[in-house]
């Protein structure tokens, strides 16, 4: 037991930087005997000091400037929760690590953004960088991979890490309405960031998967190599579609190092109803893990909200108090490779739905595209309907996503199609 405390300063006193101060105070005589070491807050910095903001912090120093708190002689560790992938919270970091101070951040776009760089100044400035709650909020998935699971070679990392989009698309499925009032649902409900963009363009949950990518196969994180796709295109049409043949849509990322390199996608996918992921429901967050050893791990649980991140937040502190230093990513990060990015190359079956003229011929245009793009079909069904186009399903044997886009393309071009065709790949998970 050290008699010396660890101290850290707080940037951000919203969701997650209340609860954090929450634990410190409910839980200090655990934190001291969990560390080791007593564990206390030296200063707190946000942008309006008069805020109340439901918790007593006038025991506190107070600073304006984040970055004369990450710089301050009595603070040992920066716990920055501002967000933002550039600005304050960037600069507060870089100065903290200057100052050669430990670091613990749940923000997912400053790494995803800036992670290599910032890992590498750490290292060369002797501090530790840590963010287990910047990736599925309370699952300690960054901890499983850097510990539990590190004699494994990784091959696979998928999960749902957006709890908004899961939120909106299991209730469309469970009320039958569409995505608009789903998402005005979320809105009210104070769930989408404060540019849901983030959420519903799946912005967030490539943060995510890309520092997951980066841990999992040793390499430099690459948000820009994630291919992404929102949820913003899903109909209830297609979620009911889905059901009836026994999938369920969920806005799925899956990392995997191929042959031809590092495929990493952040996209609505059809699961099996019946699997972990196809079982997921609300704003719950899934990680599942599959290693050469181990075979396969699921993680399930909170990924967001001020208590799960804040818990996540207070492991990371924990370990600092423990003397624990793991380099950020896993491995020192000037050994963590470029890797070559690789397009969804794993072939797939997809869903593929489109409003077809209902006159002589359409269809055998779109199947002869299909065909043409050396696509295979599966199923097709059409419903019965009253309008002049006929929503038309087809699901495909496996192809390349590149052939799904080069038939979209020629489905465009035959002048039978209205609107858009929305196609889904369909996952084996
Ligand atoms: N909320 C969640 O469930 C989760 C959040 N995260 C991540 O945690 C981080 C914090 O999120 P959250 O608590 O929700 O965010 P909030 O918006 O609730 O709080 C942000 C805090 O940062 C302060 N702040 C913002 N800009 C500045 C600035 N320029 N200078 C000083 N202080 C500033 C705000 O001050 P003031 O209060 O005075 O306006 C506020 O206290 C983000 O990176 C987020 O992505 C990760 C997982 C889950
Ligand atoms: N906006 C995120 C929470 C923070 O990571 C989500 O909906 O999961």
């Amino acid at each position: 037991m050290s008699d010396k405390p660890l101290r850290i300063g707080i940037a951000g006193l919203g969701t997650v930087g209340v609860g954090v101060v929450r634990i410190v105070r409910k839980h200090a005589k655990l934190l001291e005997d969990r560390a080791g070491r007593k564990i206390e807050i030296a200063a707190v910095s946000a942008r309006s000091r008069d805020k109340d903001r439901g918790v007593d912090i006038s025991h506190y120093d107070w600073e304006d400037d984040p970055v004369a708190m990450a710089r301050r002689d009595d603070v040992d560790v920066l716990v920055e929760l501002m967000g933002g992938s550039d600005g304050p919270a960037k600069a507060a970091v870089e100065a903290a690590i200057a100052a050669g101070k430990h670091v613990v951040t749940a923000n997912k776009a400053l790494l995803a953004h800036h992670g290599q760089a910032l890992a590498l100044a750490a290292e060369k400035s002797g501090s530790v960088l840590r963010f287990e709650a910047a990736v599925a909020g309370g699952i300690p998935v960054i901890k499983a991979l850097t510990e539990g699971l590190a004699g494994n070679e990784i091959t696979r990392v998928m999960g749902v890490m957006n709890g908004t989009c899961n939120y909106i698309l299991t209730r469309m499925e469970a009320t039958h309405q569409g995505y608009n009032a789903l998402f005005e649902e979320a809105h009210k409900l104070g769930y989408l960031e404060a540019d849901p963009q983030l959420d519903v363009g799946g912005i967030d949950a490539g943060h995510k998967l890309s520092l997951l990518s980066s841990i999992a196969f040793g390499t430099q994180v690459d948000f820009d190599a994630v291919e992404l796709e929102g949820i913003e295109q899903i109909e209830l049409q297609d979620i009911e579609e889905a059901a009836e043949m026994g999938y369920r849509i969920k806005l799925l990322g899956v990392a995997q190092m191929t042959g031809r390199g590092l495929e990493q996608r952040m996209s609505p996918c059809l699961v099996p109803a019946a699997s972990p992921l196809g079982q997921l429901e609300g704003g719950t967050n899934m990680v599942v893990i599959e290693g050469d050893a181990i075979g396969q791990v699921v993680l399930r649980g909170p990924g967001a909200g001020e208590g799960p991140t804040a818990s996540a937040v207070m492991g990371d502190v924990i370990d600092l108090a423990r003397g624990l230093s793991i380099p950020t990513f896993g491995i020192p990060a000037a050994k963590l490779t470029a890797a070559r990015p690789a397009k969804a190359v794993v072939p797939a079956p997809y869903y593929i739905r489109m409003e077809l003229d209902d006159k002589p011929g359409a269809m055998a245009k779109v199947a002869a595209v299909l065909g043409e793009a050396g696509i295979s079909i599966d199923r097709m069904r059409q419903h019965g309907h009253h309008s002049p186009t006929a929503p038309v399903i087809f699901v495909t044997h496996k192809c390349a996503r590149n052939q799904i886009d080069t038939a979209l393309e020629g489905i465009g071009k035959t002048k039978v199609v209205s609107g858009a065709p929305v196609a889904i790949r369909i996952e084996e998970v």
